[in-house]
């Protein structure tokens, strides 16, 4: 990308925005379910089942030691049925004696159950679907088969003296009464958890809040929800779930996963430090998101999206002049997250067109010119000027702020310290010049 320097930076000075309290004086009563919300991390099981991936045992303890370090709950990995090196790359993860808890994601099925619970997890997630597409078309079985394996793989599990969870495939296309059912069964016989799966991504925030709530209705366990983004919806009902009732949420790192992936840490993290700002930020290391996604991308081989929650490369620029000037003067006016909770940095785009004369006055004392304001105006009518002309890159603007000032004859107020934050100044953030290598 060229012109990487026609940001600003706009230093640590500037007043910090409140993201205490985002829905004004009297936060609705419903914001107390998601302040106390768990993170299973998927990377190493949905992530694995995207198009691009393959750890290999080394990658997959570097990206399970990363996760642990910012402070998931849970870590899941890929059955170890999948394969003899996906049974050994679990058991070593199990070795490493992590904060986190390890699980391993199996079929509803005691062959599956029995090698799962020699591997050293934590514990083991077990799904099956429940909707009609499924039961024709993927397992062949029905809801009384569905139940009475249910209780022999959860008896199983159960009697290893590890945590269980029962989920159930593609739920928002199951009947309600057969899922309410099933999960009414298995919370008898006691699971640590019960999972929802939107598998196929078509549920919205109402569909996924209601069905929530009526199954908070039934079980006295904790509900587990899995969220699938092939309507963009991933992280919205991610946090509609916690709204409902729901106590933890299935992510990966960039949402990685079957198809265009589901709920991503990063995303979520964003949606979740404006409801509960004090929980996420003592909980979770959010300076190590960045990290974490350049790790899981490379390994992958794609970009961070450029429009990319928290870390894509634009997502603390700010560019047209109403914009920039409320920014420099508070930036919550336009910012709900404060790029330094995440160890990142905010820019004013000011060479542009778009751009006006209070940011052009704070590059001028960044410059430490003297212009008076209505100097300042007449420069930045030049700068507009050659902005209708071309894209501008910092330099320009510098050029002509100078050459303006140099013709006033005005004496410098100080030795000119160009460029102080031009080290901030990097637009790629470390990705953006890389090109995507998804295959096709
Ligand atoms: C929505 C999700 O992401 S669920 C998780 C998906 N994860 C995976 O698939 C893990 C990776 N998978 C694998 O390595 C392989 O598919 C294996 C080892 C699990 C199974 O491989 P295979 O025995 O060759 O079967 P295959 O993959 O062709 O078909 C899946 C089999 O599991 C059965 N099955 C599917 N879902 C379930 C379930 N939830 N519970 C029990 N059995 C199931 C199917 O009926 C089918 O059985 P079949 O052999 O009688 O036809
Ligand atoms: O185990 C679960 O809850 C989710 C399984 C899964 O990946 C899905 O249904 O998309
Ligand atoms: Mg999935």
């Amino acid at each position: 990308m060229s012109g990487n320097n026609e940001f600003q930076s706009v230093t640590e000075s500037t007043t910090a925005p409140t993201t205490s309290n985002p829905y004004g004086p009297n936060p609705a009563d419903y914001l107390s379910n998601v302040k106390n919300f768990q993170l299973i991390d998927s990377t190493l099981r949905e992530g694995e089942q995207f198009a691009n991936a393959f750890f290999d045992t080394e990658k997959k303890i570097e990206i399970a030691r990363a996760l642990d370090d910012f402070g998931v709950d849970y870590i899941e990995l890929t059955s170890p049925v999948a394969s003899e090196q996906s049974r050994k790359d679990c058991e070593a993860i199990c070795k490493l004696g992590l904060k986190a808890k390890i699980l391993t994601h199996i079929r509803c099925h005691m062959d599956d159950a029995r090698v799962a619970v020699q591997t050293g997890v934590d514990g083991v997630d077990v799904v099956i679907g429940t909707s009609k597409f499924l039961r024709q078309y993927s397992h062949g079985k029905d809801m009384n088969y569905i139940a009475k394996s249910a209780v022999e793989v959860i008896e199983f599990v159960k009697s290893k003296g590890i945590e269980i969870r029962f989920s159930s495939e593609d739920s928002f296309r199951s009947d309600l009464v057969d899922l309410l059912n099933i999960y009414k069964t298995v919370d008898k016989i006691g699971v640590n958890r019960v999972g929802i799966a939107d598998t196929v991504g078509c549920a919205n925030p109402r569909q996924v809040y209601e069905l929530v709530r009526t199954l908070k209705s039934v079980v006295h366990c904790d509900v587990e929800c899995h969220f699938h983004n092939d309507t963009g919806c991933a992280i919205a009902n991610a946090y509609t779930a916690l709204e409902g009732g729901a106590r933890l949420i299935d992510v990966s790192v960039l949402g990685i996963g079957e198809r265009n992936g589901i709920t991503p840490l990063g995303g979520l993290m964003a949606r979740m430090i404006v409801a509960a700002p004090d929980y996420v930020k003592s909980k979770y290391k959010l300076h190590k998101i960045r990290d974490i996604e350049n790790l899981v991308a490379d390994a992958v081989e794609v970009n961070i999206p450029f429009n990319n929650p928290i870390t894509g490369f634009c997502a603390f620029t700010h560019k047209a002049g109403i914009h920039a000037k409320a920014i420099l003067a508070n930036p919550s006016t336009y910012e709900i997250l404060d790029p330094h909770d995440f160890g990142m940095k905010r820019y004013i785009h000011f060479a542009n067109r778009l751009t006006g004369w209070n940011a052009i006055k704070s590059r001028v004392d960044q410059l430490n010119l003297n212009l008076t304001d209505d100097q300042i105006k007449e420069v930045t009518a030049k700068i507009k000027r050659l902005g209708d002309v071309r894209p501008l890159n910092i330099d320009d603007v510098d050029s002509i702020i100078k050459d303006f000032h140099a013709e006033l004859g005005t004496p410098i107020l100080k030795p000119v310290n160009k460029g102080i934050d031009d080290e901030n100044m990097d637009l790629s953030n470390g990705h953006a010049s890389k090109k995507a290598k998804v295959a096709k």
